[in-house]
């Protein structure tokens, strides 16, 4: 047996989907009011990897884009400003030649994002030249073709190639939860994933019907836990794809708090991929609507 199957011989992989529904709902159910404040938005902004993902961005938007991170810090000094800016490989260099602040990170989607089907010579290369043109973190998606298929060898390896091309930029790993149907299959990959040497974990491209949804949320946390649990080792968390208001986010942060805890609420740990939830938690927190990015 391979090192992965071994891995997932450790687990609990056999869920059943009603009973993490009724979890996740008795969770939101008990927990959910003590986190919407202030206080709480306050953080979540902090914990964005704010996202141009656009077929049609060009180097000249993503300077504007960029910009407007730089001119937070001087018009928000009340504030944490957003945790990183996320975009295609392509313009990591752009971001790096304008990004202005030095507690934002650069983000840069790669190895086939989002559909991961191409070359893994491809997707290794692509991730080398994001990390030498300045990202800090490279997010990119598993081969689900693979996983499907039980080709899990396959798909770790290739994972475990594009990590090593990664040096020193943290490894984000995509599920993308709503290919893969079940929380017994979402509980597998969260495991492999990890085992092939991710350092945060994340729901979905948002390329793709379903995106995150609190189900997947709680499964990939509880994953995190066991993991965690057994080796003492923290893999971060990122919940992204379709999560545009204030509400959504802080039910995944409620999910994030009751099954990992405290010591997950920090932006090394947890982040919220978002192309529209910034302005959103802004216009909460001033009680009124603000358009800011
Ligand atoms: O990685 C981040 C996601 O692509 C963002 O998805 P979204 O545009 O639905 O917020």
């Amino acid at each position: 047996m391979d090192k992965y199957n071994e891995a997932l011989q450790n687990y609990n992989t056999n869920l059943n989907d009603d009973v993490v529904k009724q979890e996740v709902e008795q969770i939101l159910r008990e927990n959910l009011s003590k986190y919407s404040n202030t206080d709480v938005y306050k953080f979540l902004f902090g914990c964005i990897d704010l996202t141009s993902l656009n077929t049609t961005d060009t180097a000249q938007h993503i300077t504007n884009f960029t910009k407007r991170v730089n001119d937070f810090e001087n018009e928000h000094p009340e504030m944490n400003n957003v945790a990183a800016i996320c975009v295609y490989p392509n313009m990591a260099g752009t971001v790096r030649m304008n990004l202005e602040v030095s507690d934002v990170n650069i983000a840069a989607v790669s190895a086939g994002f989002p559909s991961s089907q191409t070359f893994t010579e491809v997707k290794v290369a692509e991730t080398a030249l994001a990390v030498a043109d300045g990202a800090d973190e490279i997010d990119i998606v598993i081969n689900v073709g693979n996983f499907l298929a039980e080709e899990y060898e396959e798909m770790c390896d290739e994972i475990e190639e594009i990590k090593h091309s990664c040096r020193d930029a943290h490894l984000k790993v995509i599920l993308e939860t709503g290919a893969l149907k079940t929380a017994s299959n979402i509980k597998k990959a969260s495991i492999l994933a990890i085992y092939s040497g991710a350092d945060f974990i994340k729901t979905s491209t948002g390329k793709m019907e379903p995106a995150a949804t609190l189900e997947a949320a709680y499964v990939m946390c509880q994953a995190i836990k066991e993991y965690y649990d057994k080796t003492g080792t923290m893999i971060g968390f990122k919940p992204a794809g379709g999560i545009s208001t204030t509400e959504d986010a802080v039910k995944y942060y409620c999910i994030v708090a009751e099954v990992l805890g405290e010591k997950w609420l920090d932006k090394k740990y947890f982040r919220l991929g978002a192309s529209r939830l910034a302005n959103n938690l802004l216009s909460s927190i001033a009680g009124s609507p603000v358009k800011f990015f």
